[in-house]
């Protein structure tokens, strides 16, 4: 694991050294790599990050799934995290459930915490963290918390006739997955998801990928990403 990881790590980029030195401390994993290999300079161990961009019935979760069995990613689903959070009956848990219900995006300081706890209690270092960031504001939060930008970033592509069809075939009972809401997510999402994705272009990061075709004919589009990283 640690060598696939360590051959990763040339493409590894940080922004702003000093924050991410900071929020270092708070990763396990950061320890355990740095004393694994003497070869390793701290910013070369830092953890692996893959922000999967992508409307909603784009297909972000399916693909998440198969990355992690070919690449043996630990797939962090923002969304996943906020439905966990609303059935624990959490304090945060009836704000959650109505921004979701409503279409909207939950505060960013909710969202990274329960991110930044995920990461924590992983022994991985090569994260997908699955529909994040879905706003500037989201973006911004994560660098601030954790300090670091994403290494990879995906953008699932797919015409919203195509996602609405999907969504409402989903049949996972999701409180969201109803026309009506669908409506405002598209909305919400068509408003703060372009800023992301020019942001990730400029830098050079974004992947984006036609959504549309079978399960398999779009990981095929996924496959080389990732295996042209671990060379
Ligand atoms: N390429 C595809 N073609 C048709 N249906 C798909 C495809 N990828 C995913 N699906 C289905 O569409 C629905 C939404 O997929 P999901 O992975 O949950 O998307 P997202 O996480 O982006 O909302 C699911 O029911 C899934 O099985
Ligand atoms: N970064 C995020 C991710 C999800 N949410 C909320 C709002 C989203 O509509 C719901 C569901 O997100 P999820 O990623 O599970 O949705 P899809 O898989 O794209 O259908 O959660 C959020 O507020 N902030
Ligand atoms: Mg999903």
């Amino acid at each position: 694991m640690w060598r696939r990881v360590a051959s990763l790590s040339p493409l590894i980029s940080h922004s702003k050294p000093s924050i991410h030195n900071q929020a270092a401390s708070t990763f396990k994993i950061w320890e355990s790599f740095t004393s694994q290999s003497e070869t390793v300079t701290p910013s070369k161990a830092a953890p692996f990050i893959t922000f999967v961009l992508g409307g909603p019935g784009s297909g972000k979760g399916t693909q998440c799934a198969k990355i992690v069995e070919a690449f043996g990613f630990t797939h962090v689903s923002a969304g996943d995290l906020l439905r966990r959070e609303i059935a624990s009956n959490s304090a945060y848990g009836a704000v959650i459930l109505s921004t979701i219900r409503e279409g909207k995006i939950v505060p960013s300081q909710v969202t990274v915490q329960l991110i930044l706890k995920e990461m924590e209690a992983s022994d991985n270092c090569k994260f997908l963290i699955d529909g994040f960031p879905r706003s500037e504001e989201n973006r911004k939060a994560f660098e601030e918390v954790i300090g670091a930008e994403p290494d990879v970033v995906l953008f699932f592509d797919c015409p919203e006739q195509e996602m609405v069809k999907r969504v409402l075939n989903r049949n996972q009972g999701r409180v969201d997955d109803n026309i009506e809401t669908i409506k405002k997510r598209l909305e919400v999402f068509d408003e703060l998801n372009w800023p992301i994705v020019n942001y990730y272009t400029q830098r050079g990061k974004l992947h984006r990928i036609n959504a549309v075709g079978t399960v398999d004919e779009i990981f095929e589009k996924v496959r080389p990403i990732f295996a042209a990283l671990s060379k």
